[in-house]
């Protein structure tokens, strides 16, 4: 029997005259990998955040997200440019080793920066910080927001078959204009917005 980890429904939200989401309902399966896609500005990165409660929908109810952990990936990294790489990562898992945290790295091509300064990497090294730091925070539910964007092809597969390794049996809600990552990742279903 499938069971629901996150309900969403009738879900409205207007910013000014600009009506972002009407009347919108979705499931999301726990332990599984549910997809959203959709045209650029139809309102996914709203819904996430109404999801998480970073934002107050006009309409509708998201039953199922009280007390949950929750852990993202945003559209920008926010990482903090002034700490090391470790040092970002320890600020979700301080229980983890140097050398734990340095498997991790190592999976998505990251070995050898962890003491470098964030503000020196590059975008797509960047990237894969923000992303590592999401999958080891604890979580009971993880959100990612085009989390591939910007990685080139070989780097962008490593790290979507690492993904995937770890989000395996968990809650996530991922938002991807590819259909094709949606596979490769292993949603259970994907959920299209209209505009
Ligand atoms: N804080 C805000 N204030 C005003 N308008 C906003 C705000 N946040 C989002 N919007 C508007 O809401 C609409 C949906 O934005 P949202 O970021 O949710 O879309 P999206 O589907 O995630 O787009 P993309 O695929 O480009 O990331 C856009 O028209 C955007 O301009």
């Amino acid at each position: 029997m499938k069971k629901t980890a996150v309900k969403v429904t009738g879900l409205g939200k207007r910013y000014g005259s600009n009506q972002v989401l009407k009347e919108f309902s979705m499931e999301a399966e726990r332990g599984k990998i549910t997809c959203i896609m959709g045209r650029s500005g139809c309102g996914k990165t709203t819904l996430l955040r109404i999801m998480m409660g970073l934002e107050t929908a006009d309409e509708g109810e998201c039953r199922g997200m009280g007390g949950l952990r929750k852990s993202a990936v945003f559209q920008e990294d926010r990482l903090c440019e002034n700490l090391s790489v470790l040092a970002n990562i320890r600020l979700v898992c301080p229980e983890k080793t140097r050398e734990e945290i340095l498997r991790e790295m190592r999976a998505v091509d990251l070995t050898g920066s962890e003491d470098q300064m964030v503000s020196q990497l590059s975008g797509g090294m960047k990237r894969r910080v923000a992303i590592l730091r999401a999958l080891l925070a604890p979580y009971d539910i993880l959100f990612l927001d085009e989390p591939f964007r910007g990685l080139d092809k070989e780097t962008e597969q490593k790290v979507i078959e690492y993904t995937k390794e770890k989000c395996t049996g968990r809650t996530v809600i991922f938002v991807t204009h590819k259909e094709e990552e949606a596979r490769r990742i292993g949603a259970v279903q994907i959920i299209k917005m209209k505009e």
